[in-house]
Protein backbone atom coordinates (compact mmCIF):
# COMPACT_ATOMS: atom_id res chain seq x y z
CA UNK A 1 0.00 0.00 0.00
CA UNK A 2 1.44 3.70 -0.55
CA UNK A 3 1.24 6.17 2.26
CA UNK A 4 1.29 9.55 0.41
CA UNK A 5 2.70 12.81 2.36
CA UNK A 6 1.19 16.48 2.24
CA UNK A 7 2.48 18.37 -0.66
CA UNK A 8 4.28 21.06 1.95
CA UNK A 9 6.16 17.64 4.29
CA UNK A 10 9.17 18.84 5.24
CA UNK A 11 11.33 15.45 4.84
CA UNK A 12 14.68 16.24 6.14
CA UNK A 13 17.58 15.30 8.52
CA UNK A 14 19.14 15.95 11.84
CA UNK A 15 22.55 16.59 13.48
CA UNK A 16 24.17 18.41 16.68
CA UNK A 17 27.09 20.42 17.18
CA UNK A 18 29.07 18.25 19.15
CA UNK A 19 28.64 15.15 17.42
CA UNK A 20 29.45 16.25 14.04
CA UNK A 21 31.67 20.07 13.92
CA UNK A 22 34.90 18.79 15.49
CA UNK A 23 37.00 21.96 15.57
CA UNK A 24 36.88 21.65 19.26
CA UNK A 25 39.65 24.03 19.99
CA UNK A 26 39.45 25.96 16.71
CA UNK A 27 38.52 29.83 16.21
CA UNK A 28 38.07 31.17 19.71
CA UNK A 29 35.05 28.44 20.34
CA UNK A 30 35.27 28.55 23.99
CA UNK A 31 34.84 24.98 25.81
CA UNK A 32 31.40 23.52 26.57
CA UNK A 33 30.23 20.61 29.78
CA UNK A 34 30.54 17.66 27.07
CA UNK A 35 34.12 18.59 26.20
CA UNK A 36 35.05 18.33 29.74
CA UNK A 37 33.04 15.48 30.51
CA UNK A 38 34.68 13.74 27.61
CA UNK A 39 37.76 14.23 28.32
CA UNK A 40 37.11 12.62 31.89
CA UNK A 41 38.22 9.26 31.43
CA UNK A 42 36.01 6.41 31.76
CA UNK A 43 33.19 8.86 30.63
CA UNK A 44 32.75 7.79 27.06
CA UNK A 45 33.66 4.83 25.25
CA UNK A 46 37.14 3.90 24.37
CA UNK A 47 37.65 7.68 26.11
CA UNK A 48 36.63 8.61 22.78
CA UNK A 49 35.69 12.57 22.30
CA UNK A 50 34.33 15.45 19.71
CA UNK A 51 37.85 17.30 19.47
CA UNK A 52 37.26 15.81 15.62
CA UNK A 53 34.35 14.05 14.99
CA UNK A 54 32.77 14.16 11.53
CA UNK A 55 34.85 17.09 10.82
CA UNK A 56 32.02 19.05 9.81
CA UNK A 57 33.10 22.45 10.78
CA UNK A 58 35.88 22.14 7.66
CA UNK A 59 33.40 19.95 5.28
CA UNK A 60 30.26 21.71 5.73
CA UNK A 61 30.21 22.36 1.70
CA UNK A 62 30.60 18.60 1.23
CA UNK A 63 27.82 17.96 3.45
CA UNK A 64 25.34 20.73 2.41
CA UNK A 65 25.69 18.89 -0.96
CA UNK A 66 24.98 15.60 0.13
CA UNK A 67 21.69 17.00 1.65
CA UNK A 68 20.99 18.39 -1.48
CA UNK A 69 21.76 15.45 -3.85
CA UNK A 70 19.49 13.65 -1.04
CA UNK A 71 16.42 16.37 -1.53
CA UNK A 72 15.86 17.02 2.07
CA UNK A 73 13.33 20.10 2.40
CA UNK A 74 14.56 20.74 6.14
CA UNK A 75 18.18 20.05 7.71
CA UNK A 76 17.81 20.31 11.77
CA UNK A 77 21.16 21.26 13.41
CA UNK A 78 22.29 22.89 16.48
CA UNK A 79 24.13 26.17 17.05
CA UNK A 80 27.41 25.29 19.54
CA UNK A 81 26.69 28.37 22.24
CA UNK A 82 30.30 28.37 23.22
CA UNK A 83 31.48 28.43 19.73
CA UNK A 84 29.22 31.67 19.42
CA UNK A 85 29.66 33.41 23.09
CA UNK A 86 32.55 31.73 24.52
CA UNK A 87 31.99 32.28 28.13
CA UNK A 88 28.21 31.75 27.80
CA UNK A 89 27.67 35.54 28.30
CA UNK A 90 29.04 38.85 26.86
CA UNK A 91 31.89 38.95 24.51
CA UNK A 92 30.54 37.11 20.75
CA UNK A 93 33.17 35.11 19.16
CA UNK A 94 32.94 36.50 15.60
CA UNK A 95 34.27 33.84 13.90
CA UNK A 96 32.10 31.15 15.48
CA UNK A 97 28.77 33.18 14.21
CA UNK A 98 30.56 33.11 10.72
CA UNK A 99 30.35 29.57 10.70
CA UNK A 100 26.69 29.25 11.08
CA UNK A 101 26.31 32.36 9.11
CA UNK A 102 27.84 30.59 6.26
CA UNK A 103 26.05 27.20 6.96
CA UNK A 104 22.65 29.22 6.64
CA UNK A 105 23.64 30.78 3.42
CA UNK A 106 24.61 27.33 1.78
CA UNK A 107 21.57 25.98 2.75
CA UNK A 108 19.31 28.59 1.84
CA UNK A 109 21.30 28.56 -1.65
CA UNK A 110 20.56 25.18 -1.72
CA UNK A 111 17.01 25.06 -1.17
CA UNK A 112 16.60 23.75 2.10
CA UNK A 113 15.44 25.41 5.16
CA UNK A 114 17.24 25.43 8.03
CA UNK A 115 15.50 24.11 11.30
CA UNK A 116 17.88 25.75 14.18
CA UNK A 117 18.33 23.86 17.54
CA UNK A 118 19.66 26.60 20.14
CA UNK A 119 20.99 24.07 23.03
CA UNK A 120 21.50 20.75 22.17
CA UNK A 121 23.75 19.63 25.33
CA UNK A 122 26.63 21.68 24.31
CA UNK A 123 26.24 24.10 27.79
CA UNK A 124 29.59 26.20 28.31
CA UNK A 125 31.86 25.05 30.77
CA UNK A 126 32.02 28.46 32.09
CA UNK A 127 28.69 28.48 33.19
CA UNK A 128 28.79 25.04 34.68
CA UNK A 129 31.44 26.60 36.53
CA UNK A 130 28.65 28.84 38.20
CA UNK A 131 26.21 25.98 38.49
CA UNK A 132 24.90 25.71 35.16
CA UNK A 133 21.16 24.35 35.40
CA UNK A 134 21.28 23.97 38.90
CA UNK A 135 21.70 28.13 38.91
CA UNK A 136 18.86 30.16 38.04
CA UNK A 137 21.01 32.81 36.28
CA UNK A 138 21.82 30.41 33.68
CA UNK A 139 17.90 31.16 32.63
CA UNK A 140 19.08 35.01 31.40
CA UNK A 141 22.27 33.97 30.25
CA UNK A 142 20.40 31.68 27.51
CA UNK A 143 17.55 34.19 26.88
CA UNK A 144 20.90 36.57 26.25
CA UNK A 145 22.59 33.72 23.76
CA UNK A 146 18.83 33.21 21.95
CA UNK A 147 18.08 36.55 21.80
CA UNK A 148 21.69 36.98 19.90
CA UNK A 149 21.40 34.51 17.89
CA UNK A 150 17.86 35.69 16.46
CA UNK A 151 19.77 38.64 15.93
CA UNK A 152 22.11 36.94 13.73
CA UNK A 153 20.41 34.99 12.16
CA UNK A 154 16.71 36.02 12.46
CA UNK A 155 16.42 37.26 8.62
CA UNK A 156 16.72 33.74 7.33
CA UNK A 157 16.00 30.62 10.13
CA UNK A 158 11.80 31.07 10.25
CA UNK A 159 12.14 27.50 12.94
CA UNK A 160 14.19 27.80 15.95
CA UNK A 161 13.75 24.95 18.71
CA UNK A 162 14.65 26.07 21.99
CA UNK A 163 16.31 23.25 23.72
CA UNK A 164 16.66 19.78 22.77
CA UNK A 165 15.63 16.75 25.41
CA UNK A 166 15.17 18.77 28.97
CA UNK A 167 14.88 15.50 29.83
CA UNK A 168 17.88 14.34 29.01
CA UNK A 169 19.39 17.85 29.76
CA UNK A 170 17.99 17.17 33.15
CA UNK A 171 18.14 13.08 34.20
CA UNK A 172 21.13 11.76 32.13
CA UNK A 173 23.06 14.88 33.10
CA UNK A 174 22.01 15.08 36.77
CA UNK A 175 20.88 12.02 38.26
CA UNK A 176 22.03 9.78 36.06
CA UNK A 177 25.24 10.74 35.24
CA UNK A 178 25.88 9.08 32.13
CA UNK A 179 25.78 12.63 30.27
CA UNK A 180 27.64 15.63 30.82
CA UNK A 181 27.79 17.68 33.61
CA UNK A 182 27.75 13.81 35.07
CA UNK A 183 26.12 14.41 38.30
CA UNK A 184 24.13 12.06 40.69
CA UNK A 185 21.18 14.42 42.14
CA UNK A 186 18.01 14.14 41.65
CA UNK A 187 16.81 16.83 43.16
CA UNK A 188 19.54 18.77 41.37
CA UNK A 189 18.01 17.49 38.10
CA UNK A 190 14.45 18.60 39.36
CA UNK A 191 15.96 21.96 39.48
CA UNK A 192 18.11 21.66 36.26
CA UNK A 193 14.89 20.84 34.54
CA UNK A 194 12.64 23.51 36.22
CA UNK A 195 15.83 25.83 35.14
CA UNK A 196 15.86 24.46 31.04
CA UNK A 197 11.78 25.13 31.37
CA UNK A 198 12.46 28.58 32.40
CA UNK A 199 14.81 29.25 29.74
CA UNK A 200 12.87 27.97 27.29
CA UNK A 201 9.63 30.52 27.58
CA UNK A 202 12.45 33.41 28.47
CA UNK A 203 13.98 32.89 25.47
CA UNK A 204 10.52 32.50 23.25
CA UNK A 205 9.36 35.70 25.14
CA UNK A 206 12.69 37.54 23.68
CA UNK A 207 11.58 36.16 20.15
CA UNK A 208 7.50 37.50 20.80
CA UNK A 209 9.27 40.69 21.89
CA UNK A 210 11.71 41.10 18.78
CA UNK A 211 8.54 40.56 16.38
CA UNK A 212 10.08 38.24 14.16
CA UNK A 213 8.19 36.60 11.48
CA UNK A 214 9.00 32.38 12.43
CA UNK A 215 8.16 30.02 14.56
CA UNK A 216 9.28 28.74 17.48
CA UNK A 217 8.85 25.31 19.66
CA UNK A 218 10.47 22.97 21.57
CA UNK A 219 11.55 19.68 21.23
CA UNK A 220 11.22 16.80 23.73
CA UNK A 221 12.04 13.37 23.96
CA UNK A 222 8.90 11.23 24.39
CA UNK A 223 8.32 7.45 25.20
CA UNK A 224 5.13 6.16 25.24
CA UNK A 225 4.65 3.53 28.45
CA UNK A 226 2.57 0.23 27.59
CA UNK A 227 1.27 -1.99 31.02
CA UNK A 228 2.39 -5.43 30.81
CA UNK A 229 -1.62 -6.37 31.88
CA UNK A 230 -4.69 -4.52 32.80
CA UNK A 231 -4.51 -5.35 36.44
CA UNK A 232 -4.53 -1.92 38.36
CA UNK A 233 -0.74 -1.78 39.69
CA UNK A 234 0.78 -2.47 36.02
CA UNK A 235 -1.61 0.56 35.22
CA UNK A 236 -0.51 2.71 37.89
CA UNK A 237 3.07 1.52 36.77
CA UNK A 238 2.42 2.70 33.13
CA UNK A 239 1.03 5.97 34.25
CA UNK A 240 3.95 7.06 36.48
CA UNK A 241 6.35 5.96 33.56
CA UNK A 242 4.19 7.99 31.40
CA UNK A 243 4.56 10.72 34.17
CA UNK A 244 8.78 10.38 34.72
CA UNK A 245 9.41 10.28 30.84
CA UNK A 246 6.50 12.61 29.14
CA UNK A 247 4.36 14.68 31.55
CA UNK A 248 6.98 16.19 33.77
CA UNK A 249 7.65 18.42 30.53
CA UNK A 250 4.54 18.12 28.26
CA UNK A 251 2.64 19.81 31.50
CA UNK A 252 4.39 22.63 31.96
CA UNK A 253 4.94 23.53 28.64
CA UNK A 254 1.19 22.62 27.57
CA UNK A 255 -0.62 23.41 30.96
CA UNK A 256 1.36 25.50 33.13
CA UNK A 257 1.64 23.24 35.69
CA UNK A 258 3.74 20.15 37.09
CA UNK A 259 1.86 16.93 36.85
CA UNK A 260 0.26 16.17 40.71
CA UNK A 261 0.72 13.04 40.69
CA UNK A 262 4.76 13.18 39.93
CA UNK A 263 4.92 16.40 42.49
CA UNK A 264 3.69 13.21 44.94
CA UNK A 265 6.20 10.73 43.65
CA UNK A 266 9.27 12.69 43.23
CA UNK A 267 8.69 15.02 46.09
CA UNK A 268 9.06 10.96 48.77
CA UNK A 269 12.98 11.16 48.07
CA UNK A 270 13.41 13.99 46.82
CA UNK A 271 13.41 17.88 46.98
CA UNK A 272 10.68 20.02 44.48
CA UNK A 273 12.21 23.26 43.15
CA UNK A 274 11.29 26.58 43.88
CA UNK A 275 8.85 27.89 41.73
CA UNK A 276 8.37 31.67 41.39
CA UNK A 277 5.39 33.58 40.97
CA UNK A 278 6.00 34.05 37.30
CA UNK A 279 7.78 30.87 35.86
CA UNK A 280 4.88 28.67 35.10
CA UNK A 281 3.10 31.70 33.06
CA UNK A 282 6.75 31.83 30.69
CA UNK A 283 7.28 27.93 30.80
CA UNK A 284 3.64 27.86 29.19
CA UNK A 285 4.60 30.69 26.65
CA UNK A 286 2.41 29.95 23.72
CA UNK A 287 4.62 28.38 21.25
CA UNK A 288 3.92 27.51 17.36
CA UNK A 289 5.02 23.72 17.09
CA UNK A 290 5.98 20.44 19.35
CA UNK A 291 9.38 18.65 18.15
CA UNK A 292 9.28 15.16 19.11
CA UNK A 293 11.88 13.09 19.38
CA UNK A 294 10.97 9.13 19.26
CA UNK A 295 12.72 6.13 19.24
CA UNK A 296 10.39 3.40 21.15
CA UNK A 297 8.26 1.94 23.52
CA UNK A 298 8.35 1.62 27.36
CA UNK A 299 6.36 -1.66 28.32
CA UNK A 300 6.06 -1.70 31.98
CA UNK A 301 5.17 -4.04 34.80
CA UNK A 302 4.81 -3.02 38.71
CA UNK A 303 7.29 -4.36 40.63
CA UNK A 304 7.51 -2.59 44.75
CA UNK A 305 11.05 -3.23 44.94
CA UNK A 306 12.08 -1.16 40.89
CA UNK A 307 12.42 2.97 41.55
CA UNK A 308 8.51 4.42 41.38
CA UNK A 309 7.82 0.57 41.63
CA UNK A 310 8.21 0.48 38.31
CA UNK A 311 9.90 -2.12 36.12
CA UNK A 312 11.02 -1.85 32.50
CA UNK A 313 10.40 -5.13 30.43
CA UNK A 314 12.06 -6.81 27.08
CA UNK A 315 9.02 -8.08 25.51
CA UNK A 316 9.91 -10.62 22.37
CA UNK A 317 11.07 -8.61 19.30
CA UNK A 318 13.34 -6.43 17.33
CA UNK A 319 15.82 -4.72 18.81
CA UNK A 320 18.38 -2.31 17.48
CA UNK A 321 22.04 -1.72 18.09
CA UNK A 322 21.14 0.69 21.55
CA UNK A 323 19.18 -2.31 22.61
CA UNK A 324 15.85 -0.53 21.68
CA UNK A 325 12.94 -2.06 20.93
CA UNK A 326 11.50 -1.48 17.20
CA UNK A 327 7.93 -0.34 17.40
CA UNK A 328 6.79 1.66 14.78
CA UNK A 329 3.13 1.77 16.35
CA UNK A 330 4.30 3.56 19.45
CA UNK A 331 4.55 6.71 16.96
CA UNK A 332 0.96 6.25 16.17
CA UNK A 333 -0.01 6.17 19.24
CA UNK A 334 2.38 8.87 20.70
CA UNK A 335 1.05 11.21 18.02
CA UNK A 336 -2.63 10.83 18.62
CA UNK A 337 -2.32 11.30 22.45
CA UNK A 338 -0.49 14.32 21.76
CA UNK A 339 -3.30 15.65 20.03
CA UNK A 340 -6.14 14.36 22.40
CA UNK A 341 -4.29 15.27 25.35
CA UNK A 342 -2.35 18.60 24.59
CA UNK A 343 -3.82 20.05 21.86
CA UNK A 344 -4.41 19.97 17.94
CA UNK A 345 -0.54 21.76 17.42
CA UNK A 346 2.16 21.63 14.88
CA UNK A 347 3.91 18.87 15.27
CA UNK A 348 7.39 17.65 13.61
CA UNK A 349 8.71 14.72 14.37
CA UNK A 350 12.26 16.38 15.23
CA UNK A 351 14.43 13.03 15.27
CA UNK A 352 13.79 9.15 14.58
CA UNK A 353 16.20 6.91 13.05
CA UNK A 354 17.92 3.62 14.43
CA UNK A 355 21.64 2.53 15.39
CA UNK A 356 22.42 -0.81 13.61
CA UNK A 357 25.76 -2.47 13.16
CA UNK A 358 26.61 -1.46 9.39
CA UNK A 359 29.40 -3.22 7.23
CA UNK A 360 31.23 -1.66 4.29
CA UNK A 361 32.29 -4.15 1.11
CA UNK A 362 33.02 -2.71 -2.18
CA UNK A 363 32.04 0.91 -0.54
CA UNK A 364 28.53 -0.37 -0.20
CA UNK A 365 26.90 -0.43 3.22
CA UNK A 366 23.32 -2.46 2.75
CA UNK A 367 21.82 -1.61 6.15
CA UNK A 368 18.51 -2.86 5.11
CA UNK A 369 17.34 -3.00 8.84
CA UNK A 370 17.67 0.66 9.77
CA UNK A 371 15.69 0.72 6.14
CA UNK A 372 13.00 -1.26 7.11
CA UNK A 373 13.22 0.86 10.66
CA UNK A 374 12.70 4.15 9.01
CA UNK A 375 9.95 2.69 6.37
CA UNK A 376 7.76 1.19 8.97
CA UNK A 377 7.51 4.55 10.92
CA UNK A 378 7.25 6.63 7.98
CA UNK A 379 3.81 4.47 7.72
CA UNK A 380 2.87 5.14 11.25
CA UNK A 381 3.19 9.07 10.79
CA UNK A 382 1.52 8.62 7.11
CA UNK A 383 -1.67 7.09 9.24
CA UNK A 384 -1.28 9.62 12.00
CA UNK A 385 -1.98 12.13 9.39
CA UNK A 386 -4.71 10.49 7.77
CA UNK A 387 -6.11 10.21 10.92
CA UNK A 388 -6.10 13.82 11.73
CA UNK A 389 -2.77 14.73 12.97
CA UNK A 390 -1.12 17.85 12.17
CA UNK A 391 2.27 16.28 11.43
CA UNK A 392 4.69 19.15 9.44
CA UNK A 393 7.73 17.06 8.90
CA UNK A 394 10.33 14.65 9.78
CA UNK A 395 13.69 14.60 10.38
CA UNK A 396 15.56 11.38 10.63
CA UNK A 397 18.33 10.51 13.18
CA UNK A 398 20.99 11.38 11.49
CA UNK A 399 22.15 12.84 8.40
CA UNK A 400 25.63 10.65 9.26
CA UNK A 401 27.24 8.65 11.68
CA UNK A 402 28.64 11.29 14.64
CA UNK A 403 29.45 11.04 18.24
CA UNK A 404 27.08 8.90 20.20
CA UNK A 405 27.71 11.02 23.11
CA UNK A 406 28.61 7.86 26.22
CA UNK A 407 28.97 5.49 23.37
CA UNK A 408 31.61 7.70 21.52
CA UNK A 409 31.77 6.68 17.63
CA UNK A 410 30.62 3.16 18.53
CA UNK A 411 26.72 3.49 17.54
CA UNK A 412 26.24 4.27 13.71
CA UNK A 413 22.80 6.00 13.11
CA UNK A 414 23.55 7.84 9.92
CA UNK A 415 21.72 7.56 6.75
CA UNK A 416 25.45 8.50 5.45
CA UNK A 417 28.42 6.33 6.66
CA UNK A 418 31.38 8.06 7.83
CA UNK A 419 34.71 6.55 7.99
CA UNK A 420 36.51 8.13 10.60
CA UNK A 421 40.36 7.38 9.83
CA UNK A 422 39.68 9.90 6.30
CA UNK A 423 36.33 11.36 6.82
CA UNK A 424 34.83 9.99 3.83
CA UNK A 425 31.20 10.24 3.86
CA UNK A 426 29.62 7.08 1.92
CA UNK A 427 25.93 6.53 1.07
CA UNK A 428 24.17 3.68 2.49
CA UNK A 429 21.26 2.10 1.16
CA UNK A 430 18.82 3.40 3.25
CA UNK A 431 20.45 7.51 2.27
CA UNK A 432 19.40 6.13 -1.60
CA UNK A 433 15.98 4.88 -0.14
CA UNK A 434 15.12 7.94 1.43
CA UNK A 435 15.98 10.37 -1.51
CA UNK A 436 13.60 8.31 -3.39
CA UNK A 437 10.62 9.08 -0.48
CA UNK A 438 11.68 11.98 -0.68
CA UNK A 439 11.50 12.71 -4.52
CA UNK A 440 7.92 10.23 -4.87
CA UNK A 441 7.06 11.98 -1.23
CA UNK A 442 4.92 8.80 -0.42
CA UNK A 443 6.67 5.11 1.47
CA UNK A 444 4.91 2.06 -0.25
O1 LIG B 1 20.76 8.36 20.68
C1 LIG B 1 20.49 8.87 19.41
C2 LIG B 1 20.09 10.34 19.52
C3 LIG B 1 21.24 11.26 19.95
O2 LIG B 1 22.36 11.09 19.10
C4 LIG B 1 20.71 12.71 19.90
O3 LIG B 1 21.73 13.67 20.14
C5 LIG B 1 19.63 12.91 20.96
O4 LIG B 1 18.82 14.04 20.67
C6 LIG B 1 18.79 11.67 21.11
N1 LIG B 1 17.75 11.52 21.94
C7 LIG B 1 17.35 10.23 21.86
C8 LIG B 1 16.24 9.65 22.65
C9 LIG B 1 16.46 9.92 24.14
C10 LIG B 1 17.70 9.26 24.61
C11 LIG B 1 18.89 9.93 24.53
C12 LIG B 1 20.07 9.34 24.99
C13 LIG B 1 20.01 8.06 25.54
C14 LIG B 1 18.81 7.40 25.61
C15 LIG B 1 17.65 7.98 25.12
C16 LIG B 1 18.14 9.59 20.97
N2 LIG B 1 19.00 10.50 20.49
Amino acid sequence: MVHKFPDDFVWGTATAAYQIEGAANEDGRGESIWDRFSHIPGNVWNNQNGDVACDHYHRYKEDVQILKEMGVKGYRFSISWPRVIPDGTGKINQKGVDFYNNLIDELLRQGIQPFVTLYHWDLPQALQDRGGWTNRDTTDYFAEYAQQMFKQYGDRVKHWITHNEPWCTSFLGHAIGVHAPGLKDFSAALLAAHNVLLSHGKAVEVFRQMGLDGKIGITLNLTPSYPASNSADDLQAATISDGFSNRWFLDPVFKGQYPDDMVKVFGTFAKIPEIQESDMKLISSNIDFLGINYYSRSLVKHNPDAQFGVETLKPEGQYTDMDWEVYPQGLYDLLLRIKKDYGDIDLYITENGAAFKDVVENDQIDDIDRLNYLKKHFEKAAEAIRDGVKLKGYFVWSLMDNFEWAFGYSKRFGLIYVDYETQRRLWKKSARWYKDVIANNSVD
